[in-house]
């Protein structure tokens, strides 16, 4: 768990905020590489590497498992081995940890034990350790197909053809996807039931296989990964664009101009659906590879409908957006956030509800109707995303007090610095 600090004071803008911000690796392309890097034939570099609780924690998993990480600043370099076992794996609260660690782990000879946070015990499994017992591997659980587990490999997984339904998690594919070049036969995976959410991180899996040297197929909710040798090589690390929606945010519910520089012309990243989202509510948004991606905002917002099944790592901070807009907002495509690091949806309501606004749970997703908010505490249920939303509407919202604020920690520990950083200079 990570540990309880006192409630934060989130600043309320005293004016329109223009700010250019530098932000560091992505999550989910630096736990990528560092799967990839893991089962290559030679070592690998990483740099721009993220340094937060998700992708330590994904550091200290391959360590355990006998594979060399060595961290100097963000530049990391990972030395390649067979996968050891005995071994024990501390997910913490990490989606990516818990599904991306178990297929490599299964190529070891030996049982490796994981578990994580207590919440991380509630977070979908099941779809993935069923497609490891149908592709040869044993696992002890306790039958509900959730953490903690324990996979008892053989030193080979023999791979092949197995069906699973991933509208919990595309995390559920993509970790089978990032270990599978070293399966025998490696795999073909085939999605059966309601849509796979995040398909940008999937297209991510994808192409960093593709950049590893593995041969991958793609059709309609199939992924055929044949078995082959890795490249280790360079990995250069964007930045997190995920985590750049409360900065881009600001500019917007103040009236300012923020910049977010190194933002890639091309990515993979859901991130990058700011641009057009962000500009639906009202923001001026520009890119130029020089400066990186610059939102103004106009002094209005719009409320919005907007599916947002590709990208569910940006609803909390937007339906902080839409709670100050001139109109509702309809946000759909993201029942499956239930499942994150909290039950996001009811978070969000719960905390607008509190602070006198007026939020709805829908099937898939929130119904927001923007009202006069006062301030007041802002839980964060260990959810990083619910201290980045806080801050936002803290922005307009003078008298917010953020419950446990480390906790951002999971993705963007220096997030404070940066959000104070980002005022001062305003
Ligand atoms: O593959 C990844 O790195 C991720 C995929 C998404 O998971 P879900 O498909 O479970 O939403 C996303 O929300 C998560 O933060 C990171
Ligand atoms: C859902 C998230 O993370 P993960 O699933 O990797 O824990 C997130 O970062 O918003």
């Amino acid at each position: 768990m990570t540990t309880s600090t006192a409630p934060w004071a989130a600043p309320a803008a005293e004016g329109p905020v223009s700010a250019v911000v530098e932000l560091p690796g992505s999550k989910s392309m630096t736990n990528r590489a560092l799967i990839l890097a893991a089962h290559a034939r030679e070592g690998a570099v990483l740099t721009g590497a993220l340094r937060s609780r998700d992708t330590l924690l994904m550091a200290a998993a391959l360590r355990g498992l006998g594979i060399g990480v060595e961290e100097d600043g963000t530049t990391w370099r990972v030395l390649p081995g067979e996968p050891a076992a005995p071994a024990a794996v501390d997910c913490g609260l990490s989606g990516n940890v818990m599904r991306f660690v178990p297929p490599l782990a299964a190529l070891a000879d030996g049982p490796v034990a994981f578990d994580g946070d207590p919440h991380a015990r509630t977070r979908p499994m099941g779809p993935l350790l069923g497609a490891l017992r149908d592709l040869g591997v044993r696992i002890e659980d306790d039958g509900r197909g959730l953490l903690p587990f324990t996979l008892h490999g053989t030193g080979a997984v023999a791979g092949g053809t197995v069906v699973l339904d991933a509208s919990s998690s595309s995390q559920l594919v993509s970790g089978l996807l990032l270990s599978a070049p070293s399966f025998g036969k490696g795999v073909e995976l085939r999605h059966e039931g309601p849509p796979v959410p995040s398909a940008p991180h999937l297209e991510m899996t994808v192409r960093m296989l593709r950049e590893a040297g593995a041969e991958v197929e793609t059709g309609q909710d199939v992924w055929r990964v044949a078995p082959g040798a890795l490249r280790g090589g360079e990995w250069r690390i964007e930045p997190d664009l995920s985590n750049a929606a409360q900065f881009l945010a600001a500019a917007l519910v103040t009236g300012g101009e923020v910049t977010v520089r190194h933002w890639p012309e091309h990515t993979t990243q859901p991130g990058d659906r700011l641009r057009d989202l962000l500009a639906r509510m009202g923001g001026e948004v520009s890119w130029s590879a020089e400066r990186g991606l610059t939102v103004r905002g106009t002094g209005v917002i719009h409320g919005i409908e907007a599916d947002l099944s590709a990208c569910s790592e940006l609803a909390q901070v937007l339906a902080m957006v839409a709670a100050l807009a001139d109109s509702p907002s309809r946000f759909t495509g993201i029942a499956h956030i239930r499942g994150h690091e909290t039950d996001r949806l009811a978070a969000l309501v719960a905390e607008l509800t509190r602070l006198g606004g007026d939020a709805e749970e829908t099937p898939d997703g929130l119904v927001i109707r923007p009202r006069p908010l006062r301030g007041g505490l802002f839980h964060t249920y260990d959810d990083h995303r619910m201290v980045m939303a806080a801050a936002t509407l803290g922005l307009a919202v003078p008298g917010i007090e953020v419950e446990n604020p480390a906790t951002v920690g999971k993705t963007l520990p220096t997030f404070t610095e940066l959000w104070t950083r980002m005022l001062e200079r305003s």
